[in-house]
């Protein structure tokens, strides 16, 4: 196999939330065109890395690329345009929008806050309306274009939160927890979408499930105590004594098997 450059790289990188190291040491490669998991117990400082990779929290010390760019020091804002987009958390779906003014508003990369804005409304026409119709047609949600996000099932609105990183357009796209509080019909229908998007994007996911990442990950990233603990593919891990170690007594869903 060819040793392809990774599109979003971690170096040695640390997080700090005042004296507490929640992250340290974290080298991490992430291949294009992968699906890429992250699993871990309980505060194992999976969301830290999101925050750090995404530019929510700043790193302490270390490095972050994409593909090849150091964005260490850049907001979040500024690594959207660079191709990089997180799943919306359902809280902050706009709920008394439809699902496609919420797709539009992703589209034009503009968060429901800065939409809160009078100056700037959704705007009825144009690229964004295309993209919003494209994103329901591919999540299977084009039947509750006109619905408002807040009368979704629970699945239904975990699909639009994924929806709206899509339409922003990215390479890469961070999933948190994409089947948390799922039943297992959406889990089923989650675990398809995010194998279809591994068809023309990365995709680099926190899941706890196990029965999803061990079926659908390329490659996956075990981390304990903000450290890495071991990387490979569904089957080293999965073997791996000290994982399985890792998670005893703790949270575990899915089959492993
Ligand atoms: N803002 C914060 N201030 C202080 N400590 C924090 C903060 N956010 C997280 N932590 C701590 O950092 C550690 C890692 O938390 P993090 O949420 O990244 O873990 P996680 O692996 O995502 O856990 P989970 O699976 O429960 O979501 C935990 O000990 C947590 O209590």
């Amino acid at each position: 196999m060819s040793a392809q450059a990774p599109i979003l790289a971690a170096d040695k990188l640390a997080v700090r939330y005042g004296s507490f190291l929640a992250l340290s040491d974290v080298t991490l490669a992430i291949k294009p065109n992968t699906i890429h998991s992250v699993i871990g117990p309980n505060g194992a400082g999976k969301t830290t890395l999101f925050h750090a990779l995404t530019g929510r929290v700043q790193a302490s010390s270390g490095r972050i690329t994409l593909n090849g760019r150091d964005i260490t020091h850049l907001s979040d804002d500024k690594r959207v345009p660079l191709g990089i987009a997180r799943s919306f958390q359902v809280t902050s779906l706009f709920q008394n929008l439809t699902v496609r003014e919420n797709l539009r508003l992703a589209a034009q990369g503009r968060t429901p806050l800065q939409a809160l804005a009078p100056w700037r409304g959704v705007e009825p026409d144009g690229e964004a309306t295309v993209i919003a119709d494209q994103v329901m047609s591919r999540l299977g949600i084009t039947a509750v274009a006109d619905r408002v996000a807040g009368e979704l099932s629970h699945g239904q609105q975990r699909r639009l939160e994924v929806g709206m990183a899509v339409a922003a357009k990215p390479r890469l796209i961070l999933l948190d927890e994409p089947t948390s509080g799922m039943g297992i019909d959406d889990i089923e229908a989650m675990k398809a979408l995010i194998r279809d998007l591994g068809r023309d994007h990365t995709v680099l996911f926190i899941e706890h499930n196990m029965g999803i990442v061990m079926n659908i990950s390329d490659t996956v990233t075990v981390m304990r105590a903000g450290r890495v603990l071991v990387e490979g593919s569904p089957m080293v891990v999965r073997d791996d004594p000290e994982v399985r170690r890792a998670y005893l007594g703790n949270m575990m869903t899915g089959d492993i098997a």
